[in-house]
């Protein structure tokens, strides 16, 4: 077998969650042999500006896409979470390994769960939805945006500039970087994003050896359930810049999905849960529903 050109952000998470691919993949094919590129992209250059400002989907793939595309990389690992909806012709996910954990967790200076903080303490995110969901059953907490890659970002929270911050456990189990944990927010309080804690191996359409090697580390179970939610989130044309959260689950091979839709105040949320074979059009579906509930109009004072 030739030699695999894998392509990868810098990031600590991103090199991490890359060699941790490889890793599987030498498991399957000792004999494998790979090369890194690292790659900079965009959403890598804009530290200062919050994403939801930014606006755009895909800030961390289009390079790497270039990339795959032109032959300089064979295959690349996203965090699913960051991955857009729609995908350049030629390109496909070839692997979506098993999940890591799905749940966000609060991370605080002093250790206090999200329940023992105390009243105008600041939060930082710049995730909507994470916003949403803290301010609908704390209102009288502080949210102000943060950005940088999950080690500056802990940083900050050390450095003062915030009482506690909220983030992916599976970033954070994936760096192995669980001293600031206070508590792991179930997702019954905190839905998910679209995707979270999995990831997207990214290769050429016409590229049949990589998509044989990668078809050895697919979990099905949660292809299944990504696919659910990402049908979900597709409905609303949007991306993890608003304030839309799903998780699913394979249950005696159903799909569970619970889908939502809030308002940056945490005021309104809609929500709900669907439960059937077909996981894309129980998305759709579930999408379907919500915006009989008005998350159309919720989100239109949202989007940019
Ligand atoms: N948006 C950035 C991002 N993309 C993926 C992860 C963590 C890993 C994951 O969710 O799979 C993070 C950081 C975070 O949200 O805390």
């Amino acid at each position: 077998m030739r030699t695999i050109v894998v392509g990868t952000r810098k990031s600590k998470l991103a090199m991490t969650q890359t060699n941790w691919v490889i890793d599987r993949l030498k498991e399957m094919e000792p004999n494998l042999t790979v090369e890194l590129e690292k790659i900079v992209t965009k959403g890598d250059k804009i530290l200062d500006v919050t994403l939801s400002k930014v606006g755009g989907k895909g800030l961390f793939v289009k390079e790497i896409e270039s990339a795959l595309l032109n032959g300089e990389i064979d295959l690349a690992v996203h965090s699913m979470k960051d991955l857009p909806a729609e995908m350049p012709e030629g390109l496909m996910i070839g692997a979506i390994p098993v999940r890591e954990d799905v749940r966000d967790c609060f991370l605080s200076r002093d250790g206090s769960t999200l329940e023992e903080l105390p009243s105008g303490a600041i939060v930082g995110t710049s995730s909507l939805r994470r916003q949403a969901q803290i301010l609908a059953i704390r209102p009288d907490l502080r949210v102000e945006s943060i950005r940088g890659n999950i080690d500056t970002r802990v940083q900050k929270m050390r450095d003062g500039q915030f009482d506690a911050i909220i983030l992916a456990t599976a970033g954070l189990n994936r760096i192995s970087w669980q001293e600031d944990i206070a508590e792991l927010i179930s997702v019954k309080t905190m839905l998910p994003a679209v995707g979270q804690g999995a990831l997207a191996i990214q290769c050429r359409e016409g590229d049949r050896e990589t998509r044989a090697l990668l078809v050895k580390i697919n979990h099905e179970e949660t292809a299944r359930a990504v696919r659910a939610e990402r049908a979900f989130l597709q409905a609303f044309n949007g991306g993890c810049h608003l304030p839309i959260a799903a998780y699913a689950q394979i249950c005696e091979n159903q799909v569970h999905l619970k889908g939502l839709v809030g308002d940056p105040a945490g005021k309104k949320m809609i929500a709900d849960t669907i439960i059937g074979k077909n996981e894309i059009k129980m998305g759709q579906e579930l999408a379907n529903r919500l915006i009989e509930l008005g998350a159309d109009e919720l989100l239109a004072s949202v989007s940019v």
